[in-house]
């Protein structure tokens, strides 16, 4: 089964490095004239996406003078243009192309099934609980060490989305079992859709540009209990954390290179910015793998605490700062991110765009194809 799933990655996988995956004009023009023909309103939020990514595609970086704060919608167009940075006109066209693309496909998967809008989400791999005033969202694939699943990234959002609207004052991620998380699970590469590997690079950019941007979005304070190995994505999101404590037996390592494969989850900006460019290039670039009082003296932890006593104390501390006045917290949480947030955004998208590149190149299919067949473990 095993080796039907590799041999089959690895012929879809020469397919596409024999075909151009950037987005053409003509991909463009496509994906423009879909959009009018979307049944259901995207809603706003998904429109100024959409806007910012045709402006940018169209015309290149935003050089209008910026909007009056009275003018809303001129403002708000404007400020989503904005925040593209310099992001290359062919990076926006495709972004846009997939984002069409999605829109058209959940659009079609959800005709025909009745309530499919109102349904709840059933979390597989995920326990959410809420109480203290803590909302925990705990991975729970503990015999695969936590590895996300496509399905864990849209569980994640979709919890995440719902904690930021409850009545808890903090969030807190952590995982079951021995590990924190293992990073992406090697197998979301082998799942391959009826488009072949260029419709999975970009289904699994869609859902991890949204998975990122949730966490540069989330608006409450927001907490890692790292109760064991973090690997990969679970290490390069820490950036995004308010507030990140490790087991002393945590460690953390971010082994892009060896998986032919570039960093994520914003870290090409939140390492260097918080342990500076020669330890962030040790990790990202090397893949040096951390323990747990390195993380912490290089700032990427908060606090280490003994693994016996780790569930002890991190849910002590955490149930007293429940306490504190929560829109306090909001707000102060807000003032340290908004800083930043256009920044953050900007960088998770060039970092996927890099990522679409590495997951067609040889490098990566190699390290994959060893992780499966069992030649190689990290
Ligand atoms: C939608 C796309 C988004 C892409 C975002 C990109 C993210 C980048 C990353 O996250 S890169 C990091 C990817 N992770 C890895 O490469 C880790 C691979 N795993 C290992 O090297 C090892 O499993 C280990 C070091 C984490 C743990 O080793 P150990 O010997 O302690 O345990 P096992 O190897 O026996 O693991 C137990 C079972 O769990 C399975 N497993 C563990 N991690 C992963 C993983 N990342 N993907 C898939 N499966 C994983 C492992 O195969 C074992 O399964 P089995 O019991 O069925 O054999």
């Amino acid at each position: 089964m095993l080796s039907r799933e590799v041999s089959s990655f690895l012929v879809q996988q020469m397919h596409m490095s024999q075909t151009a995956m950037r987005a053409s004009h003509k991909d463009f023009e496509t994906a423009v004239n879909q959009m009018k023909l979307l049944k259901k309103d995207p809603g706003n939020e998904m429109k100024l996406k959409l806007y910012a990514l045709y402006k940018q595609a169209t015309e290149g970086p935003c050089n209008m003078p910026k909007p009056g704060v009275l003018d809303l919608i001129s403002k708000a167009k404007w400020d989503s243009w904005n925040a593209l940075g310099s992001l290359p006109k062919e990076t926006a066209r495709q972004n846009y192309v997939e984002l069409v693309s999605s829109l058209s496909s959940s659009e079609s998967s959800s005709q025909g099934k009745p309530g499919a809008d109102s349904k709840q989400p059933g979390y597989e791999t995920l326990v959410v609980t809420s109480e203290d005033g803590i909302t925990k969202i705990m991975l729970n694939r503990p015999t695969k060490k936590n590895a996300i699943t496509t399905q864990m990234y849209q569980d994640i959002v979709l919890a995440l989305e719902a904690a930021g609207k409850d009545d808890s004052t903090i969030t807190v991620l952590t995982g079951n079992g021995d590990y924190y998380c293992s990073g992406n699970d090697l197998n979301n590469f082998t799942d391959i859709p009826p488009g072949g590997i260029e419709e999975q690079a970009k289904n699994n950019a869609i859902l991890l540009r949204n998975f990122v941007g949730c966490f540069i979005d989330f608006p409450k304070p927001l907490v890692a209990a790292v109760n064991g190995p973090a690997v990969g994505i679970s290490v390069t999101l820490l950036g995004l954390f308010d507030i990140v404590y490790a087991s002393d037996r945590a460690t953390f390592h971010t082994p892009f290179t060896h998986l032919g494969q570039s960093p994520e989850g914003c870290s090409s900006y939140t390492f260097p910015k918080i342990m500076g460019p020669a330890k962030a290039a040790e990790m990202l670039i090397f893949g040096k793998k951390l323990t747990a009082r390195e993380a912490c003296a290089q700032g990427l932890v908060t606090e280490v605490f003994p693994d016996s006593t780790f569930q002890k104390e991190v849910w002590t501390r955490l149930k007293a700062y429940s306490k504190l006045p929560p829109n306090a917290m909001r707000t102060s949480k807000q003032l340290i991110r908004n800083v930043e947030r256009e920044k953050l955004h900007a960088t998770n998208s060039e970092e996927i765009s890099a990522l679409q590149g590495r997951w067609r190149s040889e490098e990566c299919t190699n390290a994959v194809m060893n992780f499966l067949s069992r030649k190689v473990k990290l």
